[in-house]
């Protein structure tokens, strides 16, 4: 699995893809990706390298090339936006994000919007921001969409945003949860699979 993984990172590598984005793309931290790309630049001798970190890759593909299941899986995700009472409005982050918000808003018949988090803005000066061409936020009660959670770092930028926009978050629902958290500013965070560190 390794081999494929460094193999993947040295491909994003050569067609110029940063190592955040590599991490990105991956769905892994930066210092995994930062450990992937130092495995076939020669540089792995270097003290600290030769370890693997502690981390796990996400490849949801299975799921991802089937509407069929997708759509089972977003019900699942929908089920549990819904303990958090009546949702207005569904918030898919872009890119990943959105299919599962699209088919979770269809699910309990709440309107849909999207997030785009800084990373893929261009703009030296841009923000996260909401799409103008879907729903708007203000006033309503709204739950944010994601298919993994790595740092936490999208989820938490989404939120200030939608906060600043006066929505109100009852929740974020994504489908793993690779740092196992329980609310991130305040809002719980629900996942269909959550990992938790035993050491
Ligand atoms: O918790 P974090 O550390 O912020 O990482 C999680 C984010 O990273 C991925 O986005 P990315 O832009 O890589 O992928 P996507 O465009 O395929 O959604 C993933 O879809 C989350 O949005």
């Amino acid at each position: 699995m390794n081999e494929e993984l460094i193999k993947r990172a040295y491909e994003l590598r050569s067609r110029g893809f940063t190592t955040g984005e590599i991490a990105d793309e991956l769905n892994v931290s930066k210092d995994t990706a930062r450990w992937l790309i130092l495995q076939v630049t020669g540089k792995k001798m270097e003290e600290g390298t030769q370890k693997a970190p502690v981390d796990f890759a996400i490849n949801w593909k299975n799921l991802g090339s089937s509407s069929t299941r997708m759509m089972h899986v977003s019900a699942a995700m929908a089920d549990l936006a819904l303990e958090y009472g009546d949702v207005e409005v569904v918030v898919g982050i872009t890119v990943s994000g959105v299919p599962f918000a699209t088919m979770m808003a269809e699910i309990i018949d709440a309107n849909i919007t999207i997030f785009h988090p800084i990373k893929h803005r261009k703009e030296e000066d841009a923000r996260g921001a909401i799409s103008s061409n879907f729903a708007s936020v203000e006033g309503k009660k709204v739950v944010i969409v994601d298919d993994v959670i790595t740092s936490g770092r999208t989820v938490n930028e989404a939120i200030n945003i939608l906060n600043d926009l006066g929505a109100n978050p009852l929740c974020a629902v994504v489908l793993i949860d690779k740092k196992g958290i329980d609310e991130i500013e305040g809002v719980p965070v629900e996942s269909l699979i959550r990992v938790s560190r035993l050491g």
